[in-house]
């Protein structure tokens, strides 16, 4: 489906993509996960072909995306972080825009728009302007818009991020049911809906590709058990004395809220009380938890 090799982008000075190099095989959904300026839409958009690469191999369906590009076009679809609309046309009048933009005959853009509107839920609001739109209504007509040519490979931008919980949870449930259809390339910071629909993740970090697995084998290879403990007042260098202990992975602080990874929960259960109490700690909360895609993202990217 896609192939990136010794993917690099460059804007003058800036290095984008250092050194890009995954593989996406079979069906599903892929989440593409990395922070702010990680470089998950600069990859999206030269996927997408909307982008050059400055030096690299990259295919898509088999195709070359620098050199094949038109093969490859018909096939996909790219849903951009922020889409834009003409406001005054209203969202069956954008659909058979974009149908006309397609080439597509006058009776299959008629049915593929009350499909797709219907499938999107913004079948009711088919008649009024795009600008009337709200954020989540013009998410789902973006939506409704990238399925129009039928895509086997569909990628998404943040496709939920500017969306309240409502919007966000009719979308990813849209998605899981358009995923038994397509492959979905998505890319999100949002860890939690990722793990909700992604089958795999791929995770960029720097412009660099630091993981790429199956959800499953992420969990298996990276889940340690998790305490996390509340103080009632901070404790100087209390992460560092935490550092020294061996059967401790990694420690997330905030304020005196702390979170720590821990190899063996029967040591860390015995361990923890006398270390925290001989560093003077006084503990409010104190439970066990085991590691979300969050966890595991910190630690990585960390
Ligand atoms: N047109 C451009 N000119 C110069 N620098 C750019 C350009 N586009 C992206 N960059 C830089 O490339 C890096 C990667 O940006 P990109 O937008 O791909 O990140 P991102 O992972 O999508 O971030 P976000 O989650 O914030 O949208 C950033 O340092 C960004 O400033």
């Amino acid at each position: 489906m896609i192939s990136c090799k010794n993917l690099v982008k460059e804007f003058k000075s800036v290095q984008a993509l250092k050194n890009v190099n995954f593989n996406i095989e079979g069906n599903g959904c892929f989440g593409f996960l990395g922070g702010n300026g990680a470089g998950k839409t600069t990859t999206i958009r030269i996927l997408t072909g909307l982008a050059i690469p400055t030096r690299g191999e990259v295919k898509v369906l088999g195709y070359d995306i620098v050199k094949d590009k038109e093969k490859i076009l018909k096939s996909i679809s790219y849903l951009p972080q922020h889409p834009s609309f003409y406001d005054y046309m209203t969202g069956e009048k954008w659909m058979h825009f974009i149908g006309e933009l397609y080439g597509f005959d006058k009776r299959l853009i008629k049915e593929r728009t009350e499909e797709l509107l219907k499938k999107c839920g913004i079948w009711d609001a088919r008649n009024r302007q795009i600008g009337g739109y709200s954020g989540g209504m013009k998410q789902r007509l973006g939506l409704a818009q990238s399925l129009i040519n039928k895509p086997k490979l569909l990628f998404l931008d943040e496709p939920v991020s500017a969306l309240d919980p409502i919007g966000r949870h009719e979308v990813l449930t849209l998605l899981l049911e358009l995923k038994k259809e397509m492959v979905i390339f998505m890319s999100s910071h949002i860890l939690e809906d990722v793990e909700k629909i992604a089958d795999e993740i791929i995770i960029i970090d720097k412009g660099e590709i630091i993981l790429s697995s199956t959800i499953e084998d992420l969990k298996a290879s990276y889940t340690h058990p998790i305490i996390s403990f509340e103080l009632l007042a901070p404790v100087e260098n209390l992460s560092s004395v935490l550092k020294n202990e061996n059967w401790i992975v990694s420690i997330q602080e905030v304020s005196n809220h702390y979170k720590i990874n821990v190899k063996d929960i029967d040591i860390a259960k015995i361990h923890l009380p006398k270390v925290l109490h001989n560093a003077g700690a006084i503990i409010t909360n104190y439970q066990i938890e085991s590691s979300s895609l969050e966890d595991i993202f910190l630690r990585l990217v960390n």
